[in-house]
């Protein structure tokens, strides 16, 4: 890690030049920072179904950078260069297919390359993506510093809090939405234990929520994610704050595979549940939970642990990526517009 705590950290970059995304590849994390240097749609769209990128907000950064990178490979008449453009659309929206971040940036940078003005060189058209795609970053990291202002105050003041899967800057353009809400309840100086779920399979908790807390100083206890129940049941959890890959019309909430659990489980045991997300994970074409499509991911990632099987040959393995918490379930939604109950949002979606 450089010097700068892992909160200032930009997982997703793109060269001064805009030929080149630097990626930092979250597969080889904890052990290991590795970063990936792409230019090429497919390259890029590999990283992304591969997990060497993951989070919502992360993904769609990355596909927007990522599309700018590409572009230097695409041809410099003009007709082609907006197909290839299109085409590398249509690549990066077969990726993944829950988190609505991806296809909100593609819609992003569609709309910069549909609103160039006329008559743009190629070099010109390529210059336009390239600030599209900058403002599409900085708009998704000012995102998540002003939720963390607004969710801050709604962590104790002493306490545990409860979070799943990452959702730190590893899984944004920077700082984080559930983790930075943490982030900046610490930073104001209350006394905070994290407890990360580790997160099976792909344990984005116990490799990358725990790297990041680790480099900010701030507590934190990984636990096997069928631990959490019986710890509320002592009294040990405070509070509980996840992220989203997709927020219906309704409230219901697509988000990491076991956060149905959590939030079931906190109330249960009258524990706040929140959930932390940019508006660009708002979904108002999605009327509920039931049409968010869930991504059913290898079965190996269930099989194996750390490259070894652990299951007997001839066993099959489900492996859903995501699940859907009802609305009724979430306390509070926190984004960069504030702090909604589930029925104040919706509303917010029909304004
Ligand atoms: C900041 S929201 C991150 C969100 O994305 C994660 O999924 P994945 O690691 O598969 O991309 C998880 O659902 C997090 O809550």
């Amino acid at each position: 890690m450089t010097s700068e705590s892992s909160a200032m950290l930009r997982p997703v970059k793109l060269s001064p030049d805009g030929r080149v995304l630097h990626l930092l590849d979250q597969r080889s994390l904890p052990e290991r920072e590795d970063w990936l240097d792409l230019d090429d749609v497919e390259a890029v769209a590999e990283a992304i179904e591969k997990l060497a990128v993951r989070g919502a907000p992360a993904i769609g950064c990355a596909a927007a950078l990522g599309l700018v990178a590409s572009s230097w490979r695409f041809s410099d008449d003009a007709g082609m260069f907006r197909e290839s453009c299109l085409m590398a659309f249509e690549r990066l929206a077969r990726t993944r297919p829950t988190a609505v971040n991806l296809f909100h940036a593609i819609g992003h940078m569609r709309g910069a390359l549909v609103e160039c003005p006329a008559g743009l060189t190629v070099a010109g058209v390529r210059g336009h993506l390239h600030a599209a795609a900058l403002r599409y970053v900085d708009d998704e990291l000012r995102a998540c510093l002003t939720m963390a202002d607004h969710g801050a105050p709604l962590l104790p003041d002493v306490g545990t809090v409860l979070t799943h899967c990452n959702t730190g800057a590893l899984a944004t353009a920077g700082w984080g939405t559930a983790l930075g809400v943490i982030r900046r309840a610490h930073a104001n100086g209350k006394k905070l234990r994290v407890l990360a779920d580790e997160t099976r399979p792909v344990l984005q908790g116990a490799r990358l929520t725990a790297w990041e807390l680790r480099h900010d100083g701030i507590p934190v206890d990984i636990i096997a994610d069928n631990m959490a129940g019986a710890l509320m049941a002592r009294g040990e959890v405070q509070a509980a704050i996840v992220g989203a890959d997709r927020i219906a019309r309704n409230g219901d909430v697509a988000n990491k595979i076991g956060t149905y659990t959590v939030a079931v489980l906190c109330r249960y045991h009258q524990i706040p549940f929140y959930v932390a997300a940019p508006w660009s994970t708002v979904d108002p074409a999605t009327a509920s939970g039931a049409e968010i499509p869930i991504e059913e991911r290898d079965h190996n990632e269930v099989h194996l642990h750390g490259g070894r099987r652990m299951t007997p040959a001839g066993v099959g393995a489900r492996n859903p990526a995501f699940d859907v918490t009802p609305a009724e379930l979430v306390t509070a939604f926190i984004t960069e517009r504030g702090v909604f109950r589930p029925a104040t949002l919706s509303a917010l979606m029909d304004s």
